[in-house]
């Protein structure tokens, strides 16, 4: 069988998802790097896989699906060896269906807001309702956490996995000092992922590189 085929590009969060899912659920793709910068994911023939031209975006078999979120339901839902990182039991997944929710509809426009004028309109400044928005769902983010070792419970699922993928970036505008938990558990990320390093520290760095001069201003 021909692993599915991830379009993807490391500096992007949601592609970041992505891959510490599948590293953590031991599932095998075939990564293909999309320069956003040289406009490649604009191309007719990525348009005919995802007219939304976003990345990540996943061919599996001439099945394409694009969100990070569909994607590693999809995947995991299809490929994962148990339902571990995302459970069968309604419940469960429900909560775990909150926290991606959480993450596609707050914490990765609030990188957005910040990282699209900054690449695409020259703008210089980040406003501060950028930085207390941020600083808003952390604290959101700590009350999650609770007393749990992970965002959904006492397990990895792919809460952690979509939702620490924001988080190592949304860190280059607002430190973690004031959130211990979400200190602990970037650590606990970091320490327990299968495979962390590889799926998003070197993507983090390159974001790290391209915001992290503008985190005085803020
Ligand atoms: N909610 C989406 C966000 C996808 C997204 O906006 N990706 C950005 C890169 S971080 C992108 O592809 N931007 C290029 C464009 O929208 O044309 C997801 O989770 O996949």
């Amino acid at each position: 069988m021909t692993p599915p085929i991830l379009y993807s590009t490391d500096a992007s969060p949601p592609c970041r998802g992505v891959l510490l899912a599948v590293a953590a659920a031991g599932i095998k793709l075939n990564v293909q790097e999309i320069h956003l910068m040289d406009g490649e994911h604009r191309k007719e023939e990525f348009l005919k896989m995802n007219p939304q031209h976003t990345l990540p975006t996943l061919d599996d078999d001439g099945f394409h699906i694009w969100d990070s979120h569909a994607i590693v339901t999809y995947l995991v839902d299809k490929y994962a060896k148990d339902d571990s990182m995302y459970p069968k039991d309604l419940q469960k997944r429900a909560v775990i269906n909150q926290r991606l929710h959480f993450d596609n509809s707050i914490l990765f426009p609030a990188i957005r807001e910040i990282a699209a004028p900054i690449l695409y309109k020259g703008v210089t400044e980040i406003p501060q309702d950028r930085i207390d928005f941020i600083k808003q769902n952390f604290e959101f983010l700590e009350i999650f956490l609770g007393n749990s070792d992970w965002m959904a419970g006492n397990t990895l699922t792919l809460a952690d996995t979509s939702i620490i993928a924001s988080v190592t970036s949304l860190m280059v505008f607002v430190p973690l000092d004031q959130y211990p938990k979400l200190a602990a558990w970037v650590k606990r990320c970091e320490d327990k992922i299968p495979g962390y390093a590889k799926a998003n520290t070197a993507g983090v760095k390159i974001f790290h590189n391209l915001f992290g001069k503008f985190f005085s201003k803020a």
